[in-house]
């Protein structure tokens, strides 16, 4: 069992890996893989919602797909991604919801997309027990205000980050996700702290990595050019259900080993 003191332990010396994952199967191949923490991912919203971004998911969606990732998860540490405006609305519902991912839905840690609004927030829930992981540079729930764009690439800007990065740290987050920001300001970011950064399309100098799993498996229709894909799933999904469809097309499939009879059955006209 990976805690959320296993992870910060591991900023400087071993890398972290992340994924993201939002169903049990895919959570038990990322455990059995050796992945260190699934991220229960608001992106659900792009990847198996369909939507065209992360703004309509819920909490009752993230919590149903935190539930099912910390069942499969036997040893990972699993983080609930905080969904658009269910935090920074009001304190206590904030704090309800993002406990509700703790005490109900079986996470390990909350994550929330930072910002000034979210110091105190952080401090709170950490001082009653709910672990956080901060999120800076591109923080897709803020996309109508700020696209997909690459963040933090002026010195104003790249302060900013350093600030709040710190300003997380010491308000107790337990590691920061930098998503989309130069290599060299994720690289002091990474030196200024001792939590670990976990960088998505932030270069090689973070504590760890995180992807979206679709955009991993070769299953999205678009993926950021940051992403890797690694494998070719839509190609084997695509091939497998064609096969099948042809197979009943063609009357190969069901065979008789698929079905079974019953003698006192026959001639019942
Ligand atoms: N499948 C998937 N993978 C992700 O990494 C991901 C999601 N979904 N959904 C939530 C966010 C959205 N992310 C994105 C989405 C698009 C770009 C992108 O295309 N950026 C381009 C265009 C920028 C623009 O529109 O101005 C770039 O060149 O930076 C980056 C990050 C990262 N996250
Ligand atoms: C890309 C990661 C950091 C994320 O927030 C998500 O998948 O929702
Ligand atoms: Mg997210």
């Amino acid at each position: 069992m990976t805690t959320v003191r296993d992870v910060r332990e591991m900023a400087g010396s071993t890398p972290i890996t992340m994924l993201t994952a939002y169903d049990a199967t895919t959570a038990r191949v990322a455990n059995d893989a050796g992945i260190d923490v699934l991220l229960v991912g608001d992106s659900v919203g792009n990847t198996d919602l369909g939507y065209d971004s992360t703004l309509p998911v819920t909490v009752d969606e993230i919590a149903s797909r935190t539930g099912a990732v910390a069942r499969g998860a036997a040893d990972a540490l699993v983080v609930a991604d905080m969904p658009f405006l269910s935090f920074g609305v009001d304190d206590a519902e904030s704090v309800r919801n993002c406990g509700r991912m703790v005490k109900e839905a079986g996470a390990d840690a909350v994550k929330l997309e930072s910002g000034p609004h979210t110091v105190e927030l952080t401090e709170r829930l950490v001082e009653l027990g709910v672990p956080v992981m901060a999120h800076l540079g591109l923080t897709p729930q803020r996309m109508k205000e700020t696209g997909y764009g690459r963040q933090g690439t002026t010195r104003d800007d790249a302060h900013e980050i350093l600030d709040l990065a710190r300003r997380h740290e010491d308000a107790g987050a337990f590691a920061l996700v930098l998503e989309h920001v130069p290599a060299n300001l994720a690289a002091q970011v990474t030196d200024a702290l001792s939590i670990p950064t976990i960088g998505i399309g932030a270069g090689g100098d973070c504590d760890g990595q995180v992807l979206v799993v679709d955009d991993v498996l070769g299953l999205s229709e678009r993926s950021p050019p940051f992403s890797k894909q690694f494998g070719d799933l839509r190609g084997e999904m695509l091939d497998a259900v064609s096969g099948y469809r042809e197979a009943v097309e063609s009357g190969e499939f069901p065979a008789e080993e698929h079905g079974h009879t019953a003698d006192e059955l026959d001639e019942l006209y």
